[in-house]
């Protein structure tokens, strides 16, 4: 018998803005570029946290550096821990306020701000949904 060592999947804690304009009425999606993972899909604004970072200083960082606007980031929604095919994430995310700056695409193809009833004409990975659940819950 050969046993064949399966490699451990990545794992990488990533954190979520959910930024809502001054109304709180709309919140900010973004649409991945058309290669990589996940390409074309529509996610919420975040990534990976770096060794030393804190959860809030992660997301106001990969908000400025995505979309070029200024957020303070607020409350907790929710963890989510979710395994893809190849990776394994933890999502850790929060609300956050518009402070300052028209968004631009940078770092994705497109942006819009959507209400959360819009949210479901957009196709978001599959750990988003509860997210998505989680506003509904608790606005
Ligand atoms: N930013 C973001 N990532 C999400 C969401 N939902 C979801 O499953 N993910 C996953 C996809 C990716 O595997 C991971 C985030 O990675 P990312 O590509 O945004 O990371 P990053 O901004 O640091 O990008 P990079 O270093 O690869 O350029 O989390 C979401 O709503 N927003
Ligand atoms: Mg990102």
């Amino acid at each position: 018998m050969t046993n064949v060592a399966i490699p451990p999947k990545k794992y990488r804690r990533i954190g979520v803005g959910v930024v809502w304009d001054r109304d709180r009425q709309r919140i900010l999606i973004d649409r991945r570029l058309p290669e990589g993972e996940l390409a074309g899909y529509w996610e919420f604004p975040g990534g990976k946290i770096e060794p030393d970072e804190d959860v809030a200083a992660c997301i106001k960082r990969e908000v400025q550096e995505e979309l070029a606007i200024e957020v303070e980031v607020g409350d907790h929604l929710i963890t989510i821990d979710h395994e893809y095919e190849t990776l394994k994430v933890s999502l850790i995310v929060h609300h956050c306020r518009h402070i300052s700056g028209e968004p631009q695409a940078i770092a994705c193809s497109e942006i819009l701000w959507v209400t959360v009833d819009d949210l479901d004409s957009y196709q978001l990975p599959a750990a988003n949904y509860q997210i998505v659940q989680a506003l509904r819950n608790k606005i």
